[in-house]
């Protein structure tokens, strides 16, 4: 059968007597037949269908009804949300985020690192020496906590931190999502700097599963946990220089960046949101094309970046130098420093210099440490947050991992 439409508008022109051929004229009235096929995936359920009944027909939905219809799991609700999150100090040392946990909620500031996978906490199990007034989660306090027999975990950073411990599975809610039964890797030692940083009570790990520490085996993220019922499989970075800045998940916010969001390829081996930056720019200088592989980590402060970069960039820094004293790259306070472009695709992130002088060596000092420091000594390149202060980041968990980057 010919689409009813074209069928009436060839009726309407012949009678208009229209006398110009049409395209409608060699239309041939004629049959098919569209066979029904069963939907042999479709179980019906009686709450779903009364339910959309009472939508259909705009009437008010019985509690009853919602709680039946929720218990079912099959009309399985999207979602989105969104956090602020804070730098713990005027250098922007690290970023946190309020962390609900367990019932009734106990809400931790957890350091959110997309260059990590394990959500651990300071507890109520933390040797008592090592806790110096970080929010504590208290597994015992909480109605919906539950010890996960036999599993421990024990995590060490690039910067040589570490912790370890027990895990838990309880409610975790970040910015009104929640994961009713997320893992939590409970702290029972922690390494000196955790201890010494009353801002932090734990860190939220979003990179991928391979980097979870759990044993015997793994244990989901967060975001693994909340992914599916997101809108869009995604969170975003807008971090700011001494500010708060969002982490959003389910949902790209087009009025937190300019222009458009330029995507790049993930590799996921070993565990990072690793990805190939197309080249770099010092300051007015000419941008040079060329593949700089790094990752883009929420949980490192600084940019580290190939000798051969940063070399480059210190040299327009008069009086700069590497110091064995101070332990990279250090200059007088008193200097502009250039900015620093680098390139995602076609596009380009530019870090304003004073990101780059990032902060005196010691409080009052007049030597200050660069916020470029060389990667070669940690074996890869790491865009942290002096680099992701200057853009706004998807970090896109879709079937085929990416990051879109933009301007802002
Ligand atoms: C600064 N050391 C303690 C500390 C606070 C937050 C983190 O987490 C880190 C450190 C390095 C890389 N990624 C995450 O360590």
């Amino acid at each position: 059968m010919a689409p009813l439409t074209h069928f009436l508008a060839a009726a309407t022109l012949a009678s208009l007597g229209a006398a110009m051929p049409t395209a409608l004229d060699n239309v041939k009235v004629g049959s098919t037949t569209l066979n029904q096929v069963r939907n042999t995936n479709y179980t019906f359920n009686g709450a779903v269908s009364v339910y959309k009944t009472y939508l259909k027909f705009g009437a008010a939905i019985p509690e009853h009804l919602q709680t039946a219809v929720d218990n079912t799991g099959l009309l399985s609700k999207r979602t989105s949300g969104s956090v602020a999150t804070s730098p713990i100090d005027s250098s922007d040392d690290a970023y946190s985020i309020p962390v609900s946990i367990g019932t009734p909620a106990q809400v931790l500031n957890l350091d959110l690192d997309t260059g990590s996978s394990d959500l651990w906490v300071f507890s109520s199990l933390t040797t008592a020496s090592e806790v110096n007034g970080q929010n504590i989660y208290t597994p015992s306090k909480s109605s919906t906590s539950k010890l996960v027999s036999g599993a421990t975990w024990k995590v060490k950073y690039g910067d040589e931190s570490t912790s370890s411990g027990v895990v838990y599975t309880d409610k975790v809610t970040v910015g009104g999502i929640t994961a009713s039964s997320q893992a939590v890797e409970v702290a029972k030692t922690v390494s000196a700097s955790f201890t010494s940083n009353s801002d932090i009570d734990g860190l939220i790990g979003m990179g991928f599963d391979s980097l979870n520490s759990a044993k015997p085996s793994a244990v989901p993220t967060f975001f693994d946990n909340i992914i599916g019922n997101l809108d869009s499989p995604v969170f975003t970075a807008d971090l700011k220089h001494n500010k708060a800045g969002s982490y959003d998940f389910g949902v790209i916010d087009s009025s937190k960046y300019t222009g458009s969001l330029t995507y790049v390829a993930v590799d996921t081996d070993p565990g990072y949101w690793k990805f190939t930056s197309s080249g770099y720019g010092i300051g007015s200088a000419a941008f040079k094309s060329t593949s700089v592989v790094g990752i883009a980590d929420t949980g490192t402060t600084l940019l580290y970046l190939d000798t051969a970069i940063v070399k480059a960039y210190y040299a327009t820094v008069s009086g700069a130098s590497n110091s064995a004293t101070y332990g990279g790259w250090v200059f007088k306070c008193s200097a502009t420093l250039p900015n620093f472009v680098f390139g995602v695709g076609s596009a380009k992130i530019t870090i304003p210099g004073s990101y780059i002088n990032y902060s005196p060596v010691t409080t009052g000092s007049s030597t200050c440490f660069g916020g470029l420091q060389d990667s070669t000594d940690i074996g890869i390149n790491i865009f942290g947050d002096v680099a992701l202060k200057a853009a706004f980041v998807v970090f896109d968990g879709s079937d085929t991992p990416r990051l879109g980057w933009a301007s802002k």
